[in-house]
């Protein structure tokens, strides 16, 4: 009889063609499927070397070739292509088949394709796969969310490819229905801000130091060496360094100051404004990369305005004051995304661990940073934790680091430097830790022009005034 494979692979793209690699590296055997006939060829090559590999355009040959339960991953792109391919899928699979969908769906199509699914008993992941796609080749950070009885299924092969931190897999059982996909979307969002941080760090450490490029490297260099150890540092160092091919100038210098974005951070944003969770970092960040998009109204304004001359500060100063408010921002970004998991826990089900949820960003995933280890034992310590600001482990970090914030926030509002990832974290944080905001006068307005009613401090009870006007 033939031989089945282990495990099947819908899209041989970016992700998909290591991921399958990275799946048979580790000993299972699996068996691709996409409608270009070259990517296909190209990993029957991979099956020549040394992997248990093959694939096929045709769906029925790759459903065919998988043993049962069969255990098949979509990476392909979000929206209607999901759609399409599990509608490509279904005349072929069986009752208690598995589909994952490892892509960066937004959660309600999850909820509504495992509600379909559920009614042919074929059961459906949403399993968010961070790490790019050298992760998703050599050890990605898994977010995997469906039937926890389902999840025995493929839980070797997902523990296996995952990245390791101190021997353990970056991938864990988070909850039913979305919460995979939901948590890979909040990773997502977190990295808007943290990417966002380092750009304004970059602005300054320029236009306030005149730091040249290898400076610039030298810097992230040594920070990624101390407590802001972490993926994107480490990159950002390393980008600052790159050559680029066409010119005499480093590659940075030559790339448009236009972002660009595909949904999840924007995603992020809204859905924690449904849920009423402030996350004004985030927000930030998804603003500057739409306020980089209006390239041709900024150079046009600029021609307008003037701004004032920009301060020199002392190389070293800047380099230590930018270390320790970047350090600060980063804990108020992963305070403000783990502040949105914890509340769509409760309004969506989920059921979400935050200690777990920290412990596999350690490794693998694009937010993979030193910082996650203690993240991780403030929310072992305290499951309930309301948010991460006010965790024992945490208010020395950031008590200590606060002071720098607010200097070079002072500095960019005042020599015109735009820090607007660096501004909303610490506003985040004055207004979070402030007993007394003025918002009585916001219940006062409200109450006087549309008889809204307000609460009192010194009794319960709703209340309306009759305004006097005078
Ligand atoms: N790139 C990254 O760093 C990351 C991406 N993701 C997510 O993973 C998913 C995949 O991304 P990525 O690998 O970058 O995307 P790619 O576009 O590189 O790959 C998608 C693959 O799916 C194929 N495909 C499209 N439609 C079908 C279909 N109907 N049947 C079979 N195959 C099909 C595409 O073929 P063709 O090109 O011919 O259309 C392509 O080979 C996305 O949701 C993305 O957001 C998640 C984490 C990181
Ligand atoms: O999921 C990812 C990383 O974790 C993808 O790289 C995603 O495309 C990044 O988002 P955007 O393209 O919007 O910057």
């Amino acid at each position: 009889m033939e031989e089945k494979y282990d495990f099947g692979l819908v899209g041989l793209g970016v992700m998909g063609r290591n991921f399958i690699l990275n799946v048979a590296d580790n000993g299972f055997s699996a068996f691709g499927h996409d409608l270009d006939v070259e990517k296909v060829n190209a990993l029957k090559n991979e099956g020549n070397k040394a992997h248990k590999i093959d694939a096929s355009t045709s769906i029925k040959t790759f459903v065919k070739a998988l043993k049962q339960p069969r255990k098949i991953m979509l990476l392909v792109p979000a929206g209607k292509i999901v759609d399409s391919v599990i509608e490509s899928l279904l005349p072929h699979i069986d009752r208690g088949d598995i589909l994952i969908d490892g892509g960066n769906s937004f959660f309600t199509d999850t909820d509504r394709r495992e509600e379909e699914l559920q009614k042919r008993a074929v059961n459906f992941f949403g399993a968010g796969v961070s790490g790019g796609a050298k992760g998703a080749r050599l050890g990605p950070s898994i977010m995997p969310g469906g039937s926890k009885s389902a999840y025995a299924h493929i839980k070797p092969i997902f523990e296996a490819v995952a990245a390791k931190y101190d021997g353990e897999p970056c991938v864990a059982y988070l909850g039913p229905k979305s919460a995979g996909n939901y948590v890979k979307m909040v990773h997502n969002g977190i990295e808007y801000g943290l990417m966002q941080l380092t750009s304004e760090i970059y602005d300054l450490l320029k236009k306030a130091g005149d730091f040249d490029n290898d400076e610039v490297h030298n810097s992230f260099k040594k920070w990624n060496e101390g407590r802001l150890q972490s993926f994107l540092v480490e990159i950002t160092s390393q980008i600052f360094k790159q050559e680029d091919d066409e010119s005499n100038e480093r590659l940075i210098d030559k790339i448009l100051d236009k972002a660009k974005q595909k949904g999840t951070g924007k995603w992020t944003s809204q859905n924690a404004m449904d849920l009423g969770i402030p996350v004004p970092t985030i927000d930030i960040a998804v603003n500057m990369r739409e306020i980089s998009a209006l390239k041709s109204e900024r150079t046009a304004a600029d021609k307008i305005y003037d701004r004032p001359k920009v301060a020199t500060m002392e190389k070293a100063k800047l380099e230590k004051l930018a270390e320790e408010a970047l350090y600060f921002s980063f804990i108020v970004t992963y305070a403000q995304g783990l502040h949105v998991l914890a509340e769509a826990s409760k309004e969506y089900g989920y059921q979400l661990d935050i200690s777990v949820i920290a412990k596999i960003w350690r490794a693998g995933c694009i937010i993979r940073a030193a910082l996650l280890a203690d993240i991780t034992e403030a929310f072992e310590k305290d499951k309930d934790l309301p948010n991460l600001l006010v965790s024992p482990n945490f208010v020395d970090k950031v008590q200590g680091s606060v002071a720098s914030a607010r200097e070079l926030v002072a500095f960019g509002a005042k020599n015109g430097i735009p820090l607007p990832g660096l501004s909303n974290s610490l506003i985040y944080f004055d207004a979070y830790t402030t007993t007394r905001l003025p918002l009585n006068l916001i219940q006062a307005q409200r109450d006087y022009f549309g008889s809204h009613t307000y609460e009192r401090l010194d009794k319960e009870g709703i209340f309306h005034t009759e305004w006097e006007s005078k």
